[in-house]
C-alpha cells in the first residue's frame, strides 16, 4: 500500500512538474479537500489539479457511540477523476485499496461485486443522513417505503458511506444510495466499487458527480436502474457551491 501511495504521490509531483508549478502537491491547500480543512474556511473546489479528497473520520456518529463502523477515507484525483482510493475501516482493520484499471481490493486480496441481478434479492444499503428537515425526512422515508416494498432482502445502514462503498465492493449488498454526504464520504470508496466491477451513478440515474452530495453505487446497472425508479430524488447544496451572501 505504501507502494501505491508514493507512486501516486510521485506522480502528483510530476504532474506540477510538466504543468511549471512550483507549488509542493503536498503542502499547498489547493491540492486538498478535507472534511476539516473546508470546515475551517478552506475552498472546497474541485480542479484538474492532482487533489487529495480525505476524510480523516468517516462514521463520527458511530465512532462518538462506540458503533463498531469508522474509517479513514483518501482519493486522490486527477482530472477530476479518482485515482486511486483507499478505505481503511479502522475496527475491522481492514484495508480497503483501488487504482484506476487495477483493481480493487481488501487486505490485498481481489474484490468482486455482487453477481446479482434480481433487486428482490438483494440488500441495499442507505444513510437517513443528518438532514431534518421535513420535507428531506419524507424523501427519505419515501424511497425507503418504496424500496422496503418491491420487495428487497434487506436494507443496511453502516453509519459510514466509506464503509457501505466498501460492502458493495466486497459483495455483500448489491447497492448504496445516499443524498446529503460530502465528496470526502465518497471519493475514494466510489473507485473501490468501480474497480470491482460495480458502476456509481447519480440517483436518478445520470451521470456520477462527485460535488453533488448525491450517489447510487451498485454491483449492475439492472439492480442500479431498478432503485432509480424508487429513489424520491432531492438536491442539497453542492460540495463546490459558493458561500451564502452575508448581509
Ligand atoms: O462521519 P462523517 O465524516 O461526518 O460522515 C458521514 C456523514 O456526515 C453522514 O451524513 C452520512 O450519512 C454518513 O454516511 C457519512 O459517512
Ligand atoms: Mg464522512
Ligand atoms: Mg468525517
Amino acid at each position: 500500500m505504501a507502494d501505491i501511495l508514493q507512486n501516486v504521490m510521485d506522480h502528483a509531483v510530476a504532474v506540477a512538474r510538466k504543468a511549471g508549478e512550483v507549488r509542493h502537491p503536498y503542502k499547498d491547500p489547493r491540492w486538498f479537500i478535507g472534511e476539516e480543512s473546508v470546515a475551517a474556511g478552506e475552498p472546497s473546489i474541485l480542479t484538474d489539479d492532482p487533489t487529495w479528497i480525505i476524510d480523516p473520520i468517516d462514521g463520527t456518529t458511530n465512532f462518538v457511540h462506540a458503533f463498531p463502523f469508522v474509517a479513514i477515507s483518501i482519493g486522490f484525483t486527477i482530472n477530476k477523476r479518482v485515482e486511486v482510493g483507499v478505505v481503511y475501516s479502522c475496527l475491522e482493520d481492514k484495508m480497503f485499496t483501488a487504482r484506476r484499471g487495477g483493481g480493487a481490493f481488501c487486505n490485498g486480496e481481489p474484490l468482486q461485486v455482487s453477481d446479482q441481478t434480481d433487486v428482490h434479492r438483494s440488500i441495499i444499503a442507505t444513510e437517513f443522513g443528518s438532514n431534518r428537515d421535513p420535507e428531506v425526512v419524507d424523501k427519505i422515508f419515501s424511497s425507503l417505503r418504496n424500496i422496503l416494498s418491491l420487495p428487497v432482502h434487506g436494507v443496511r445502514g453502516a453509519g459510514t458511506a466509506a464503509v457501505n462503498l466498501s460492502l458493495v465492493a466486497s459483495g455483500c449488498v448489491e447497492a448504496y444510495y445516499e443524498m446529503g454526504m460530502h465528496v470526502w464520504d465518497i471519493a475514494a470508496g466510489s473507485l473501490l466499487v468501480l474497480e470491482a466491477g460495480g458502476i456509481v451513478m447519480d440517483v436518478d440515474g445520470g451521470d456520477a458527480d462527485l460535488m453533488s452530495r448525491r450517489i447510487l453505487a451498485a454491483n449492475n446497472r439492472s439492480v442500479a436502474l431498478r432503485l432509480v425508479e424508487q429513489i424520491a430524488p432531492y438536491r442539497p447544496d453542492r460540495d463546490d457551491a459558493p458561500p451564502a451572501a452575508c448581509d
